[in-house]
């Protein structure tokens, strides 16, 4: 093994940790990424040259590349992902745990080597804005250059973290290698006491993108309940009204369930004059300001977002953010460099290649790009883009948002009537399964918070946090749970959704304002007639009635099929919460007699 001459750092800490993490590797050579323009231009060139990435018609689509993932590692791997914590206690009952001396003896064999004819790519990177005190370095030990490129997107990689490290010893240690890409040998390891992550075996998304789901979730919700902070799974909106007031929310809804479009969101023509822009899509990560209120930062610098369904129609931003400098994994393209997905703007081409490198044909059964395809496109390309985004203090929180995707029962919007509510209504958000993970797709389980695969110690205390900041938040947001999802018995969507969804942000944007009243049910508030803006709204009336629909039945089943989940939880579970659903269910089962 020969190591770089060129280490751009005198950290011990770091060069000690690098030198072993070499000598179990064993690759042919460690490179050491600053973040440059160059550096990009030549790991791209090398990346070609690998067949990994595959330019895409650089006069279309200037700086964007291709890339398939091998076909049997398409999304993040929920039931291969372990929280490595002293007890399994610690872990609690809805993550995999694996002991930490154990976690490290059995993925240390598998790393043993496993880079021997590679290069080792030792990505620094800063989650959050580079100057800001609530920002965290991680660096990524990596042998995929696709992985290194990704991060360069997604954080602010390179130079701007390692001059921000100094000389400390606090920063994220994660070793990445997607050694020979076998399911059988595929571990995605958090050891949160350590701030170390092992990941082996895949290279896709979340699994392989270490600052993302494994950093500034999983090990930063650690960090956020040892130090009274929120790691949260939510996009951050910046909301300006005709008047020049801006407001901004924070709003949890799990993978594949509309944050990237809320936080992208175009208001419909009638809202005229209002402004949405985005400051992050995927997570926020919040504190207490000085003034008493929640403030949140976007860790990230980039979109992973979910390509299909994405067009000029449903999420322009997205589109005009993937236009240059985008790597596209997955999807399917032409051979003339060009791109397509389920949902795009015009029907398939005659012929193209599929996500598995196949020829498609259309009117073919199968999906030409794979559901769970992705862009990772630089924020910075975001015409929406919030001016804020790189405020080292954050943005203050008006509302904070809890959404499922639920055919039936939930209603469009509910307000919580106070935060233990509030509380409650996120730690038992039900949720249909998508593709961003692997297994069964549509069947409805709990994500609390949306935060089911992404917390890294045990859900009970982690309510229990979410009940504490109350004292800690002298000027708490109002919380509300949304549905965009809900279905007609024909199995159509009765709620428009992407830009309508203005709707009902306007009307808690209202609501946090205190500029308008609600119509409080045994569930929560909602709008009193006529207060949701309905106005040019091209669906039905029956379809929205349907979609604000509270019905007590569907509502007495979901109370009630909450209590598995809470069983699932025992005695971790915090009796505020436990109290809460009683409450609500005997409040529905009294006013069904008297109907
Ligand atoms: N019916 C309906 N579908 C939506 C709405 N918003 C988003 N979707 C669809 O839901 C899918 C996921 O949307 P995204 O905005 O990418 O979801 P996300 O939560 O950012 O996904 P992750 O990147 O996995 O965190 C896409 O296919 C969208 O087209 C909506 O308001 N209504
Ligand atoms: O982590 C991933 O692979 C993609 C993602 O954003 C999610 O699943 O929420």
């Amino acid at each position: 093994m020969h190591t770089s001459s060129e280490r751009p750092t005198t950290n011990a800490h770091l060069l000690g940790w690098v030198e072993e993490m070499a000598k179990l590797c064993k690759p042919d050579r460690v490179y050491w990424c600053d973040g440059s323009e160059a550096e990009k231009k030549r790991l791209t060139e090398e990346a070609v040259a690998a067949k990994v990435l595959i330019p895409l018609d650089q006069k279309k689509w200037p700086g964007c590349y291709y890339h398939h993932s091998n076909p049997n590692d398409v999304a993040r791997v929920e039931h291969l992902t372990f929280i490595c914590t002293p007890t399994k206690e610690d872990a609690g009952p809805t993550n995999n745990w694996m002991e930490p001396k154990e976690a490290y003896r059995k993925l240390g064999a598998l790393y043993d080597g496993a880079m021997k004819g590679r290069t080792m790519y030792v990505v620094p990177y800063v989650m959050g804005p580079a100057t800001s005190p609530f920002s965290k370095v991680g660096i990524e030990i990596t042998d995929s250059v696709y992985v290194a490129l990704n991060m360069g997107i997604m954080a602010r990689m390179g130079k701007v973290a390692l001059d921000r490290l100094g000389q400390s010893n606090e920063f994220n240690r994660g070793l990445h290698s997607v050694a020979d890409c076998n399911p059988e040998r595929r571990f995605i390891c958090h050891f949160p006491q350590d701030n170390t992550i092992w990941s082996i075996g895949s290279g896709y998304g979340g699994n392989a993108l270490l600052g993302k789901k494994c950093l500034a979730l999983r090990i930063a919700s650690y960090l956020a309940k040892n130090e009274g902070w929120l790691a949260e799974h939510m996009l951050i909106l910046e909301a300006e009204s005709p008047t020049g007031e801006k407001q901004y929310v924070a709003a949890a809804f799990p993978s594949a369930c509309g944050k990237t479009n809320f936080a992208m969101m175009i208001p419909p023509a009638v809202f005229k004059g209002w402004k949405i822009r985005t400051v992050g899509d995927d997570i926020s990560w919040m504190r207490v300001g000085e003034d008493g209120r929640l403030w949140a930062v976007n860790p990230e610098n980039g979109y992973f977002g979910v390509a299909p369904g994405t067009n000029r129609k449903t999420n322009p931003n997205a589109m005009d953010s993937v236009r240059k400098d985008t790597l596209f994994t997955n999807v399917a393209r032409t051979a003339d460099g060009d791109i397509w997905w389920e949902g795009w703007d015009t029907e398939a081409p005659p012929e193209l290649t599929d996500w598995k490198g196949q020829h498609w044909k259309k009117g073919s059964p199968d999906k030409a790009a794979h559901p769970n395809s992705r862009f990772t496109a630089p924020a910075k390309n975001n015409p929406a883009i919030s001016p804020s985004v790189d405020d080292p203090k954050g943005v203050p929180i008006s509302a904070i948002i809890f959404g499922g995707r639920r055919s039936t029962t939930v209603p469009l919007v509910l307000e919580a009537f106070n935060w233990t509510h509030g509380v409650y209504l996120g730690a038992t958000m039900g949720s249909e399964t998508t593709a961003a993970a692997t297994g069964q797709v549509g069947v409805v389980r709990r994500d609390p918070m949306a935060m089911l695969p992404f917390c890294g110690y045990d859900a009970g205390s982690y309510f229990q946090h979410w009940l504490d900041m109350q004292t800690r938040i002298p000027h708490p947001p109002k919380v509300y749970m949304v549905n965009w999802f809900r279905k007609s018995a024909e199995g159509k969507f009765l709620w428009p959704g992407y830009g309508d969804n203005m709707r009902v942000l306007k009307w808690m944007l209202d609501r946090a304002a205190g500029r308008v009243g609600a119509q409080e049910t045994l569930l929560g508030n909602t709008p009193k007639a006529g207060d949701l803006d309905l106005t040019g709204l091209d669906a039905p009336k029956e379809n929205v009635a349907a979609a604000t629909k509270i019905d007590l039945g569907e509502w007495e089943q979901e109370l009630e099929s909450q209590a598995e989940w809470f069983d699932k939880l025992g005695k971790t579970l915090p009796k505020p919460i436990a109290l809460q659903r009683e409450m609500l269910l005997e409040r529905v089962r009294s006013a069904r007699k008297v109907k």
